[in-house]
């Protein structure tokens, strides 16, 4: 039996999947990370704890292989989007990486709008200027810190200086390109007008190669660290959201997708560079070569439920906290809560909004707030269905993915939501199975993606609105919008008393 694996390089955590020729997970094995959150509006990482992570999680899963390992034929990755690794001319790195929720570059954002132009903006990266992307943390970094941006030579994403890691190669991929700015998502080049236009030398962007192309082999330390072979392919690999879309099946047009990570998103696949969504929704380069998606994003989906607990059931397991929220009645006993711990994406790009509770009474119990935090970050997800739906799309069923698709009342509540059928696959780990296909894909296991995908991807229930919750929810969503535009100007007035 032949053998792949698929690395998640997720913002909690890295997930590691062994999948077999028959699409069965071998093993798994998932290392958390902190988040390092120096001051109001920030969010770092250091690369190393991903390398180190990464490697502890290799060990192990090959510690525990029963089989032959020169039979583990390819590895690949998915990584979370955007995060700036700044690296000097001999490849070390510079500084913290500066991750996609981290929101402290609005006036760089600004500063892009002035020199590129709006829409000549939306021409060339077919997105706007949003504090997660890089290039606007690229500016950052050269303004406040210009001591270590004199020394850079090189960005590099996160999957990719991981990847780099291993083989000692330098590369990025379009999907991930995608999400810099710094792409032309249209064309797939880098671009030589944006690069000017902030002097940023074009060698500064690492060559770029398509997600399943083969970029090298284990190295001989690494190999040593991991008991990996030296034979192993490393194969490119994707950014989380291209990679779940791929370990989803979302590979063609119709199909929609729902994934609670840290982040959430609703993704939908397009086959074209040149519908018009005037930047409401993200709309990068797939890892399907030549395809396209589109996505709205919540910044804290996930955050917010482990923030939920870490702050309030420290000691409680999710299950546990979760335990006995379906017996709450649809709207929790009148709480509502907006999901905007670290700003927002989509619909408001806002780095400014904050959450809240609205409607809190004496009465409420943990189970009420528990549930409350699901249906704020559900209708939160709701928002971009809607952006979907406007533009013509029809959403009839939703592929859900994620950490939050291992608990049943979610994908219930997501269900009456989003009035649509929700699937639940076999794993949750739709990223990394992603990265599994791209690497059996390019291994030649089959020759199409989607030959992999049928075998690897196993629906497993699903779940159908229910009518009477569908209806409640409408009126609970209609509600749930004002609370954004009645908080905004609070919000604004708050800033100057936080961290
Ligand atoms: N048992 C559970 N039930 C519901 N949600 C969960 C559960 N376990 C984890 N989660 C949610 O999943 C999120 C992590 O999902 P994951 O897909 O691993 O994220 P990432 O890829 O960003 O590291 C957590 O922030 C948490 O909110
Ligand atoms: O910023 C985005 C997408 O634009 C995020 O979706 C990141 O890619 C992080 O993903 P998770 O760690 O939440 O999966």
């Amino acid at each position: 039996m032949k053998y792949v694996i698929g690395v998640d390089l997720g913002t909690s955590a890295v997930k590691v999947i062994l999948m077999d020729q028959q699409g069965t997970i071998a093993q798994e094995v998932s290392k958390s990370y902190p988040l390092i959150h120096e001051k109001s509006g920030y969010s770092e990482q250091e690369p190393e704890q991903w390398v180190e992570k990464t490697r502890e999680g290799l060990a192990e899963l090959v510690q525990n292989f029963k089989g032959n390992v020169a039979d583990i034929e390819g590895i690949s990755f998915s990584g979370q989007m955007h995060g700036l690794v700044l690296l000097d001319n001999n490849n070390q790195v510079l500084r913290n990486a500066i991750l996609w929720n981290d929101v402290r570059t609005t006036d760089q954002c600004q500063r892009i709008y002035e020199v590129v132009g709006t829409e000549r903006l939306l021409d060339i990266t077919k997105n706007p200027a949003l504090e997660g992307f890089t290039l606007p943390k690229i500016l950052w970094v050269k303004e406040h810190e210009p001591q270590i941006f004199e020394k850079a030579a090189l960005f590099m994403l996160p999957k990719d200086y991981l990847r780099f890691r291993m083989t000692g190669k330098v590369h990025s991929e379009y999907s991930d390109a995608a999400g810099t700015l710094l792409l032309n998502v249209g064309e797939k080049t880098w671009s030589q007008d944006i690069c000017d236009l902030f002097e940023l030398n074009i060698d500064f962007c690492p060559p770029l190669v398509e997600s399943h192309e083969c970029v090298g082999q284990i190295t001989e330390e690494y190999a040593r660290q991991t008991g990996l072979s030296t034979e192993t392919k490393v194969f490119a690999g994707g950014a989380d959201n291209a990679c779940g879309a791929i370990g989803s099946g979302i590979l063609s047009e119709g199909n929609t997708l729902c994934s609670v990570g840290t982040s959430g998103v609703v993704l939908s696949y397009e086959e074209r560079n040149d519908r018009d969504f005037s930047g409401k929704v993200h709309y990068f380069n797939h890892g399907k070569e030549n395809a396209f998606y589109t996505m709205g994003v919540t910044l804290a989906a996930g955050y917010s439920l482990s923030w939920f607990k870490d702050v309030f059931a420290e000691n409680e397991s999710f299950e546990a906290l979760l335990d006995g929220i379906g017996d709450v009645p649809v709207g929790s006993n009148g709480l509502l809560f907006t999901p905007y711990l670290v700003g927002e994406r989509t619909p408001h790009a806002d780095p400014t909004i904050r959450a809240s509770f609205i409607g809190m009474e004496g009465s409420h119990k943990k189970k009420d707030f528990a549930r409350a935090v699901i249906e704020g970050i559900t209708f939160s997800l709701n928002e971009s269905i809607n952006i979907f739906r406007e533009s013509g799309k029809k959403i009839g069923s939703v592929i859900s993915i994620g950490g939050g698709a291992k608990n049943d009342t979610w994908l219930q509540i997501q269900a009456d939501v989003f009035n649509a059928k929700i699937i639940k696959l076999k794993s949750e780990q739709g990223p990394g199975i992603g990265a599994a296909i791209l690497a059996a894909y390019g291994a030649g296991w089959d020759e199409s993606l989607q030959g992999i995908a049928d075998i690897f991807i196993q629906p497993e229930k699903t779940y159908e609105p229910i009518p009477e919750n569908v209806e409640k929810y409408k009126e609970l969503f209609t509600l749930y919008k004002e609370v954004y535009n009645q908080t905004k100007s609070l919000n604004e007035g708050l800033k100057a008393f936080r961290k």
